[in-house]
This record gives structure tokens, sequence and C-alpha cells, in this order.
């Protein structure tokens, strides 16, 4: 009989085994480590601002729990970097590590603990990416941003009174990366019907509830509201099992991801990851033809930037990035195709009054 193409299927989903939010939960993280097995030698990778904001309370907290705890300051997502990582945990022999901060700390975490082979811990400090819960690393190569496959933290600790405590654009950033699950799913349902890429419903559903459910409670994000923190950390986790699930960072990284990676590179000071995705989710939704205004009105509401100036962005680098966003990532199809013409370029940034 003939093998059926089911079964040849094979597939590995990595979720969190634990996954704590909520006020005041740093506190615990020595008792969730414990809960998890983990014993011996404990590696917190932070930034210098998180250092403070709660690097400091998880090193205190491990050590009242009988941990041995050594701290490494990051600055960026770099492979020099993570090498740094990696070559302090061999040294102190760490047994897990734990990445408390934004993307950059975590992402550092997450990518040095899957080539040491051992588990890492996920501790938001920002609600700013949905890389807290997802099993992809976003790595400066050359100065290019790469997405490589890693390990899912087994588990993440979010305090939402750190979260809520933090400076308000970093969770409207949060957003913006959360809203460009659309234009991505778009693009993703694009290249499965142009190229046959695999393609996963569930994890395109999930995506994209998360961005309706986001736009829809646009107006209750507000600074300082810890609830607000609460509603963005849970599209964020609920972003994250959808990468997961997808095994790949499709259902959250299109055309406008393809954007704010070229102002990474072209921009010299880019503004932060999720304000730019916001922004190129409305370019990139005008020219998937569908409701670009309901995205801008939804960013202008939470308080994120909708425009180059509000960027702190010059105009001529918009352009120059929508210019070259096809070149980055180029297997990944997208409605960016082959790439934009200047004047259309120019059309699409002041249709959707970006510049
Ligand atoms: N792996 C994945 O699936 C994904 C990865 N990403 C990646 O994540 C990164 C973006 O994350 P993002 O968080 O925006 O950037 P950063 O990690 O660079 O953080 C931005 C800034 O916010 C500061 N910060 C964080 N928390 C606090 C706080 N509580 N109080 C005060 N300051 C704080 C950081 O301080 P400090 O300097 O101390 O770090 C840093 O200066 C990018 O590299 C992006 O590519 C994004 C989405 C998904
Ligand atoms: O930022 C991401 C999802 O929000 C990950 O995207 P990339 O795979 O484009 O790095
Ligand atoms: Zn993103």
């Amino acid at each position: 009989m003939k093998d059926s193409i089911d079964s040849h299927k094979n597939k590995w989903m990595q979720l969190p085994r634990n996954v704590v939010v909520g006020h005041g939960v740093i506190n615990d993280t020595g008792k969730v480590c414990k809960d998890l097995k983990l014993n011996g030698n404990a590696l917190i990778v932070t930034g210098e601002t998180t250092l403070k904001a709660a690097g400091k309370t998880v090193e205190v907290c491990l050590e009242d729990c009988g941990f041995n705890v050594d701290t490494i300051i990051i600055k960026n997502p770099t492979l020099d970097e993570i090498k740094e990582v990696k070559d302090r945990a061999a040294g102190t022999k760490a047994s897990f590590l734990l990445g408390v901060g934004g993307g950059k700390s975590i992402d550092i975490a997450k990518l040095a603990s899957t080539h040491l082979d051992i588990p890492f811990v996920s501790i938001p400090t920002a609600a700013s990416h949905d890389g807290i819960v997802s099993s992809r690393a976003s790595i400066r190569r050359d100065n290019k941003t790469v997405s490589e496959t890693a390990q899912t933290p087994i588990a993440v600790i979010a305090d939402t009174g750190i979260i809520a405590a933090a400076p308000y654009r970093l969770l409207a950033a949060g957003c913006g990366d959360i809203i460009s699950n659309y234009t991505a799913v778009r693009d993703w349902e694009l290249a499965h019907r142009l190229r046959d890429e695999p393609f996963s419903e569930y994890a395109s559903i999930i995506s994209k509830m998360t961005a309706k459910i986001l736009i829809e409670s646009a107006g209750a994000i507000k600074a300082g509201i810890e609830e607000s923190a609460w509603t963005v950390m849970k599209a964020l986790v609920a972003s994250g099992v959808a990468m997961s699930i997808a095994g790949s960072s499709r259902p959250a990284s299109g055309s406008e991801h393809k954007f704010s990676h070229a102002l990474d590179e072209l921009a010299p000071e880019p503004a932060l990851h999720g304000e730019q995705c916001g922004v190129g989710t409305i370019m990139m939704m005008y020219l998937h033809g569908g409701d670009w205004q309901e995205i801008r009105t939804a960013l202008e509401t939470i308080g994120a930037p909708t425009c180059a100036a509000e960027l702190g962005i010059k105009e001529e680098y918009i352009i120059k990035a929508l210019l070259h966003a096809h070149e980055i990532r180029p297997e990944r199809y997208t409605i960016l195709g082959a790439g934009l013409t200047r004047e259309a370029a120019e059309k699409v940034a002041r249709i959707t009054k970006v510049i």
C-alpha cells in the first residue's frame, strides 16, 4: 500500500512549561526554577538598565533559594556577544541561563543556551517584542538581522509591576510588533499560494486573532496602568506561541519586518523594533489593498509612532528602507515581491502619511 503523506509527518513544537505572569512574580524566580528541577550555577544575561530594573532582584531571589549566581551585561545581539556569554557560562559551569530584559537580552540568552544545550528562563522587563516565548532569536550578523532557530524558554516570568513601570514607549512598541501579525499572515498566505510554502492554519489564526484583540483593546492601553501591561503581555505570549507552532517567525514577521530590519541597517539612529514594525504594517497593509487606516488609527490611539517624524527617522531613510526591504531574507516571499520602484515607494509612504 502506498504510504500516505500523513504517515511521514513529523513535527516538534516546543512550548514553555511554566508561564508565570502577574504583579510581583519576579520574587518567585527561585521557586519557579526549583519547580523545574533546575539547580547549580545560574548565569543572568541582562542589560545595563534592566540590571537595575530587575536583574538585581533576580540575583538575590536565586541566591536566597541556594543557587550560585553570576551576571553578565550585554549591549547588542551580535555573534561576538553571544560568544562572550557562552564563554562566561562555560567558565562558571552554568547549568542554566536567565535572559532578564528587553528583546536583545532574551535573544542572546536564548541562542547562547541553545548552543550550550542548557535550559533558559525568559524574564521580560518590558512588553516591547514577541520574542519573549518564541523559538526564534533575531541576531545581528555583519550588520544584518538574521532569524535563528533556538530553543523555547523552559519558563517565562513576566512581572506586570515591572513591565508597567517601564517607559511607556516600550509597551507601545510591543503593540506595534503584535499588530504587524496582520500583514505578516497576509504575506505568509501569499507565499503559500504563489510558492507553495508550508502554511499552518492554527499558527496563522492565533497570530491574526492576537492582532485583532489588541486592535480592539487599543483604547484601553495606557501608560502606568498594570492592566495594559497584562493585555499586551498576553498578546505577546500568544504571538510567540504561534511562532513556536509554525516552527518559524512567519506568523509574526513579513514585509513590515523586512522594512524594520532594513531601517536597522540603513538609518543612523533606528527606532525601537516594534515601533518600526508598526509603521511598516501601515504601508504594507496599503500594498496588500487592506484597511491600512484601521492599523494607523489603532497605533495612534495607543500612542505608538505612525510616521517618520514620530520614529525620529528622516524621510529619505524610509524610502531607502522601502527600496531595500525585499533584499532582506530574500527567501521569505512577501507583497514586496522583487521590490518597489522609487515612485511606488514614495507613493505608498505619502498616501499612508508616513512621510
Ligand atoms: N526572537 C524573536 O522572536 C524576536 C526578537 N525580537 C528582537 O528583540 C529586539 C527588540 O526588543 P526591544 O525590547 O525593543 O529592544 P531592547 O532589548 O534593545 O530594549 C530596548 C531598551 O529598553 C530598555 N529597557 C527594557 N526594559 C526596561 C525597563 N523595565 N526599564 C527601563 N528600560 C528598559 C533596554 O535596556 P538595556 O539597555 O538594559 O537592555 C533597552 O535600552 C530586537 O533585537 C528584535 O529583533 C523582536 C521580536 C521577536
Ligand atoms: O521580530 C520577530 C517577530 O515579531 C521575529 O522576526 P524575524 O524572524 O524577522 O527576526
Ligand atoms: Zn518583531
